[in-house]
């Protein structure tokens, strides 16, 4: 990535005649180079997102006994469920993680937190509207890669979305503020260096900062919030589904500097993945990557990332 900032794409355009078209050129053209995007006007409603911001602020202030009881199913299933601090560590090499979050699938309510009662609806309007953004963004950049097939990458790959076939996440994540000396800061992230996995990322970010993207090897660069926007990214499967000609960017998320007594932070992840059965080949007709089911593919990654998890340990 030559730019020195993350572009803005404006989605109003997307009902205008030929506005898919233009849209999918700049996506396509984004998603080669940068790998990462503000998109506004989403049309995503702010009240919903403030919503799940609201009601999950009081989900990781419940006492940790009642957030332990609803913890994520420890077997490689779909699952709603808390994932506590120290359960992934994303980094290479991997240092601790200063992270807790909430996984939420539509069709999981077994470890909902009942004590905030407005959380489960707040979570499940959020992915279906981060669902009906994440369509037509994949439509423009189906038609910008002069795909034929404008569903490629939606209807088409994701049939079962919010039910039993597909495992596309809405992850809430909770940054506590934590005070370090330089020395702690050292061993302590917010969240590892990686690569996310799926088709699509929708990220909402609060006000406080500190996701950087790495613009050239080594080198991170900022994504400050914006409000009224989302950050768009790609993950791993649809890189490999394009034969690594759109880019599945690494990224961070780091304590503030200097002193690294950073606020608390939270974030919102829509991590959209293939069906379970689905067979993702290069679009090209290429070799370079054998056919892969949505499922295949994730189990690999996530017995990567997780520790103690699945069964296996670090
Ligand atoms: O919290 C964020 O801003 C991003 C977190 C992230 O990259 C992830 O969970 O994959
Ligand atoms: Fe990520």
């Amino acid at each position: 990535m030559s730019q020195s900032e993350i572009p803005l794409v404006d989605f109003a355009i997307y009902h205008e005649a030929g506005g898919k078209e233009k849209l999918g050129k700049q996506i396509a053209h984004v998603l080669k180079t940068a790998g990462f995007m503000y998109v506004k006007n989403h049309g995503v409603p702010q009240e919903k997102i403030d919503a799940v911001f609201i009601a999950s602020t009081d989900v990781f202030h419940l006492p940790m006994e009642v957030k332990a009881s609803r913890l994520r199913s420890s077997k490689f299933e779909p699952s709603c469920g808390y994932v506590p601090m120290g359960r992934e560590k994303l980094d290479q090499p991997k240092r601790e993680e200063v992270r807790e979050s909430y996984n939420y699938i539509p069709y999981d309510d077994q470890r909902l937190p009942h004590e905030v009662p407005e959380f489960g609806m707040a979570c499940r309007d959020l992915f279906d509207e981060s669902w009906e953004f994440s369509k037509k963004f994949l439509q423009c950049l189906a038609v910008g890669l002069g795909q034929e097939n404008e569903n490629v990458f939606a209807e088409d790959s994701h049939h079962f979305i919010g039910r039993p076939g597909n495992f596309t996440t809405l992850r809430i994540q909770h940054y506590p503020a934590r005070s370090m000396s330089n020395e702690e800061g050292e061993s302590l992230t917010r969240c590892g260096a990686h690569t996310d996995y799926g088709t699509l990322t929708v990220l909402y970010q609060d006000d406080v900062g500190g996701l950087e993207v790495e613009s050239t090897p080594g080198h991170f660069m900022p994504v400050t919030p914006i409000p009224g926007t989302v950050v768009i990214n790609i993950g791993d499967i649809m890189q490999r589904w394009t034969s690594d000609t759109l880019r599945s960017t690494v990224h961070a998320v780091t304590f503030g500097k200097p002193d690294r007594n950073s606020k608390e932070r939270q974030s919102i992840a829509f991590f959209l993945h293939p069906d379970d059965d689905y067979i993702v080949t290069c679009l090209d007709g290429s070799t370079k990557y054998p056919p892969i089911s949505g499922k295949d593919y994730l189990r690999e990654r996530l017995y990567a990332s997780f520790t103690n998890y699945f069964g296996r340990s670090e």
